[in-house]
């Protein structure tokens, strides 16, 4: 079952146009990441999401039922918009009550497994404003997390974290959509969506751009060899003989990109050193995201 789909779904802000009939669909146990530069409209999407704004035009379904009528699902939602907000003069275990509270919670073990959860034990009696902003980002994941929803929204869940707090992210939401959660995760952080989802949406301007699966994100991604010789002319004539997709790169090197040379390198060094132009450096180089991401929003 789709947890979220969106059916052209349409926002501005006076002349600035934050969803352009964005359409997409999210199943079951995904981590879906939403990917785009700052402003491309990722949070205008979330919001919209959450009810917070209205859409211009457009449709949106959770849970297989319609945003706009009767809703009720929000139990099933977890989520964690922009800063993590909490209560500064409360400590962590005084701000989870509060949300304990508000959902109307009746597992008061809920909140020691939630701070379990997220390694925030030491910091239990901890007034918020003292928490660092790693572990006021997993204050927020907390309290997104207490009530155990079958969907968690996040909107840039890393921003704040050290790379030790990233890998445990990851990990719990991992764990979490082993068990069954959706995660439908916003960033602008290329690598770190790429090791996380297992599905990316890219949004520029609004629109999306592209959605592919990180399996097929490795496929798209261009590979080439790159090869070097004491004489960078001499071996583009030769390697051009032999390969279409041959060409100069930076440094006198030659890149080539036909599948011929990307499956069996060996015959292209044995063709070199054959032809008096052995391999200084023979490389199989793989494009990274940043580039991919380039290339997808300007093509
Ligand atoms: N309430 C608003 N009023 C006017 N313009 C807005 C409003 N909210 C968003 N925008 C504009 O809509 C566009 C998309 O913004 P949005 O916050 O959704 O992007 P984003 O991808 O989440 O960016 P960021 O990573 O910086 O948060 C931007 O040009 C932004 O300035």
């Amino acid at each position: 079952m789709d947890i979220i789909s969106t059916y052209r779904l349409c926002k501005s802000f006076g002349s600035t146009t934050a969803s352009d009939a964005v359409s997409l669909q999210v199943q079951e146990g995904e981590i879906w990441g939403f990917l785009g530069l700052n402003g491309a409209g990722k949070t205008t999407l979330i919001r919209m999401l959450l009810g917070m704004i209205r859409p211009d035009s457009g449709n949106i379904r959770l849970f297989g039922q319609e945003l706009n009528t009767g809703f009720n699902q929000w139990n099933d939602i977890g989520y964690l918009v922009e800063t993590p907000f909490a209560y500064p003069e409360l400590t962590v275990a005084e701000n989870l009550k509060i949300y304990y509270k508000l959902r109307q919670l009746k597992q008061p073990a809920l909140i020691d497994e939630v701070i379990d959860r997220l390694k925030l034990s030491p910091y239990r009696t901890k007034k918020a404003k003292v928490l660092s902003m790693g572990n006021q980002q997993r204050l927020g994941l907390a309290k997104a997390l207490l009530h155990k929803p079958r969907l968690l929204i996040l909107d840039e869940p890393i921003n704040g974290l050290d790379p030790e707090g990233i890998v445990e992210v990851r990990a719990l939401l991992n764990e979490l959509a082993a068990g069954g959660t959706t995660v439908f995760l916003s960033s602008h952080i290329l690598g770190e969506i790429a090791k996380i989802a297992n599905r990316i949406g890219i949004i520029h301007q609004g629109r999306l751009v592209t959605e592919l699966s990180t399996a097929e994100l490795a496929q798209r991604l261009q590979k080439k060899v790159v090869v070097q010789t004491r004489d960078g002319a001499a071996t583009l004539a030769l390697l051009a003989t032999h390969y279409t997709a041959a060409v100069a790169g930076p440094d006198n090197t030659v890149e080539i990109s036909n599948p011929q040379a990307l499956q069996q390198p060996e015959q292209l060094a044995s063709l070199l050193v054959r032809e008096g132009l052995p391999p200084r450096q023979l490389q199989l180089v793989t494009e990274d995201l940043e580039h991919f991401f380039l290339r997808t929003i300007r093509s």
